[in-house]
């Protein structure tokens, strides 16, 4: 047996509090073999039995239940509430055993610990650097051993091996300081937009202004983030004291450059967004890729009107996250170890805005001369302010408030926002002794552009083609070859399945490869196999393939 498979059996990992990161950690863990307890509110116990009753994790009572049998007790709970909730528990922790949490700052969190928690418990803990809705690989996973031995810290990385996400150890003041420096000035900045069009009781997406380019990246981001609970994002900010001053920086940058803006101080203006510029993207050069570009913007597009010539904007937003990250002496960059999905998107859009050619130079000029952007800027100036005072003020009832009011303007869209994210179902197939991380991603123009989020580490790529579809073979040819043209995915199979074989019409296997151009594909493993997905038909052929690549080129 390996020491793995002897801390599988010899340990129970408890789980405080089942929402959707707790829910997230226990099925993972569950499945790759792991004896996992847990438990929510004990109010709604009964009803969580039937909610749970399919799932291989044991649903117990409280968290004292939990934590009496848990060798390792993992608090994922509202930060707001972490001090309550372990003093509540701390003291049933089993003897000798280690806990943790996931919530977003480690401050409280750490306090908590060592306040309610016996002498001899360790302190291990964890923040998954994502939301419940991305794929846990290759996403950063912090670590923290405050009080833990190294066997401790070496069953916890075991434990959390099967996440397949990469492992960032820090302390936990690093690990505050950077998650504030990634995530308080780029969450201020979206919450206020989506603020600024509620009370300007407008929706982005209908209106001509706001569509195009680099509009459709702001909308979508914002939505998501109004997608979330309001608690993580005031978690992150209120309980954090290196997001508070930054929060503030950010309303005073906002201020700032609107000021400059109706004082018509254009050189100024100028001045003060190139020295941001300098000392943020300095290091680019114009070799250097960007991370988003136009069809990729394009692509966030919540609109059903057809983007037109490009709107004057001066970008106020973005241009304060720049300005703060300046004044603040945050270089985004040195934090891509720790970075979240959504931060990589923010960092995208202020580097795109800021480095494509013209277009910072245009939107100061538009800061100045185009007035009719006045008034949505005054709106966005006075949210920006409104959040640095609720979160100055640590109120996390006028946060949830402001959040919910804002959250329910958008409701109409946020299912459409959403289904970027639930466009990716992860599912783990157990198929001839191999274990294979599926990613299903959905194929939908709005989702495309976060394919690349998950092509590091691809083995290999299946791609499914409804062979019924003739109109839409050639953008699935484009979009495909596109994909193979990414350097992460250069060394993976491809297996296409030409699918829905049962339907009257479709075209063959031969048909579809040719319209696929896949005779075009060089130094690649591929292979095209006709399937009916209803039917079950095709597909143990196409995984027998696949493995057998996989396993050659993996050898
Ligand atoms: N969502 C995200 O994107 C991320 C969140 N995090 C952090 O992870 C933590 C959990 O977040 P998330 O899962 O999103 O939030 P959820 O609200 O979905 O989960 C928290 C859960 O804890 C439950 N809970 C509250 N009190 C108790 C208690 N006394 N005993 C047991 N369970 C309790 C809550 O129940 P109820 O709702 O009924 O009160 C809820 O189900 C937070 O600290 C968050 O900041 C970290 C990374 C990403
Ligand atoms: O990616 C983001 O910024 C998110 O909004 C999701 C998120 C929220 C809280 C975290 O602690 C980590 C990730």
């Amino acid at each position: 047996m390996t020491d793995i498979d002897v801390l599988k059996q010899s340990k129970t990992i408890g789980i405080i509090g089942l929402g959707d990161m707790g829910l997230l950690y226990a099925r993972r863990f569950t499945q790759a073999g792991w004896n996992v307890v847990g438990c929510d509110r004990e109010e709604i116990f009964e009803s969580n039995l039937i909610k749970y009753s399919n799932e291989n994790f044991k649903l117990l009572l409280n968290g004292h239940h939990v934590s009496r049998i848990s060798d390792y007790i993992i608090y994922s709970v509202e930060a707001a509430n972490i001090d309550k909730i372990v003093k509540l528990y701390g003291a049933s922790t089993k003897l000798g055993a280690i806990v943790g949490g996931q919530t977003s700052c480690k401050d409280p969190e750490i306090k908590a610990f060592e306040k309610y928690l016996p002498n001899d418990v360790e302190i291990i803990s964890l923040h998954s650097l994502h939301g419940p809705k991305v794929d846990t690989t290759g996403q950063p996973l912090v670590i923290i051993n405050h009080r833990g031995s190294e066997n401790s810290l070496k069953f916890i990385k075991n434990l959390v091996s099967c996440l397949n996400s990469k492992l960032v150890e820090l302390t936990a003041d690093e690990h505050d300081k950077i998650t504030a420096d990634t995530q308080a000035v780029t969450h201020a900045a979206f919450l206020s937009m989506g603020v600024a069009w509620s009370k300007a009781k407008t929706y982005p997406w209908d209106t001509g202004k706001w569509i195009g380019g680099i509009e459709n990246a702001k909308i979508n981001i914002s939505l998501r983030i109004y997608s979330n609970k309001w608690h993580v994002y005031a978690g992150l900010a209120i309980t954090n004291p290196a997001a508070h001053k930054q929060v503030m920086q950010y309303a005073q940058s906002v201020t700032d450059l609107f000021t400059l803006m109706i004082e018509n101080k254009q050189d100024e203006l100028k001045e003060r967004i190139y020295k941001a510029k300098n000392f943020v993207f300095g290091h680019l050069n114009e070799e250097t890729n960007l991370l988003l570009d136009d069809s990729i913007l394009q692509q966030y597009s919540l609109s059903k009107q057809p983007p037109g010539k490009v709107n004057p904007n001066s970008h106020l937003s973005l241009l304060a996250i720049v300005d703060s990250w300046y004044q603040l002496s945050i270089v985004p960059y040195d934090h891509m170890i720790c970075s979240t999905p959504l931060f990589r998107i923010f960092l995208g859009v202020t580097e795109y805005l800021f480095c494509s050619p013209g277009l910072l130079d245009k939107a100061i000029n538009d800061a100045i001369n185009a007035t009719e952007f006045r008034m949505d800027d005054l709106e966005f100036t006075i949210a920006a302010r409104g959040w640095s005072d609720v979160i100055s003020f640590g109120d996390f009832k006028l946060y949830q408030l402001e959040f919910e009011r804002t959250q329910e303007f958008f409701s109409p869209m946020l299912n459409e926002a959403n289904a970027l994210a639930i466009g990716f179902n992860v599912e783990t197939l157990s198929y001839k002794n191999l274990k294979l991380n599926v990613w299903d991603l959905g194929g939908q123009t709005s989702i495309r552009p976060y394919w690349r989020c998950y092509y590091a580490n691809t083995a290999a790529v299946i791609f499914v083609v409804d062979s019924t579809d003739k109109e839409r073979i050639d953008t699935a040819s484009k979009e495909l070859h596109l994909m193979l043209s990414e350097e992460e995915l250069s060394d993976s199979a491809l297996l296409v399945f030409a699918n829905k074989q049962d339907q009257a019409g479709a075209l063959s296997a031969a048909e579809v490869s040719k319209a696929l151009n896949l005779v075009e594909l060089k130094d690649r493993s591929w292979s095209i196999v006709a399937s009916s997905a209803i039917k079950g038909e095709g597909l143990t052929e196409g995984l027998d393939w696949l493995i057998d690549v996989i396993k050659d080129e993996q050898l």
